[in-house]
């Protein structure tokens, strides 16, 4: 588990995070939402330590600390740093300090895994907007990190780039993996959930499990500025 006891990040005069209280049970994929600004990557960065709060704590599980933790940007082209997706899939065993021999056992793993053999050679920038997230989330996973942060995956995808990264937060989820999902696009991702954590102006304001949906069709979304995720498109 992770425990989350009033964690405050101040920016004033802006808005920032304000006595957040929350446990995220493990395994779980929980969604992070709220209206623009309302402080979900901000909480992301706390989470994952990039960060430092102005005051409160994070606890991780046992055998968990945040080295353990995993971070997919939003600007995705920031991590990837290898001339070939099967470069950029080594780096990630290579900068851990791992021996020749782990780096290609985790690499090989990961490929198999995300099935990532027909574009081994590419240059990870060349890749879609849905290949470049399943490249990261593919290193990531050679780290042996339990807790994946993702900030907004769903950013600018076409509907095929969001199966793919909807496969392979499917494949972290099978191999037990906890997800956090900072995103608007609840649509996209709800029916992988187990947990929704809904922020307004900087306040953890609804949180509800959502694995079976009935809970999550009686969040007031309007209330806190969002869409329906169980409207049809055309309705928004
Ligand atoms: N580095 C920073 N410097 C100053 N203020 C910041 C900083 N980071 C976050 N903030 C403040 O925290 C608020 C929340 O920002 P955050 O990016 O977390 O929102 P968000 O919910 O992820 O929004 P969006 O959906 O637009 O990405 C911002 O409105 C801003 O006031």
């Amino acid at each position: 588990m992770l425990h989350i006891h009033h964690l405050t990040k101040e920016y004033a005069p802006k808005q920032g995070l304000y006595d957040i209280n929350l446990t995220i049970e493990m395994p779980s994929c929980t969604i992070l939402t709220g209206a623009c600004g309302s402080g979900k990557s901000l909480l992301l960065r706390l989470i994952g330590n990039l960060e430092r709060p102005n005051s409160g704590t994070i606890h991780y599980a046992q055998k968990q600390s945040v080295n353990n933790i995993a971070f997919m940007m939003q600007e995705t082209h920031m991590q990837l740093l290898g001339s070939s997706v099967l470069e950029e899939l080594n780096l990630f065993s290579i900068l851990a300090g791992k021996s020749p021999e782990e780096v290609d056992y985790r690499t090989q793993r990961a490929i198999e895994l995300f099935q990532l053999h027909a574009i081994l050679k590419q240059h990870p920038l060349s890749l879609s907007g849905g290949q470049k997230r399943q490249v990261l989330l593919a290193g990531l996973s050679t780290q042996d990190a339990s807790l994946f942060l993702l900030d907004e995956p769903f950013a600018n995808l076409d509907d095929s780039s969001i199966r793919q990264v909807r496969q392979s937060i499917e494949i972290l989820l099978s191999a037990g993996k906890t997800i956090l999902i900072a995103t608007h696009e609840i649509e996209k991702i709800l029916t992988l959930s187990t947990h929704l954590i809904i922020l307004k102006h900087g306040r953890l304001c609804y949180q509800t499990t959502c694995s079976s949906l009935t809970e999550a069709k009686k969040v007031p979304w309007s209330q806190y500025n969002l869409r329906d995720p169980f409207l049809p498109s055309w309705q928004w």
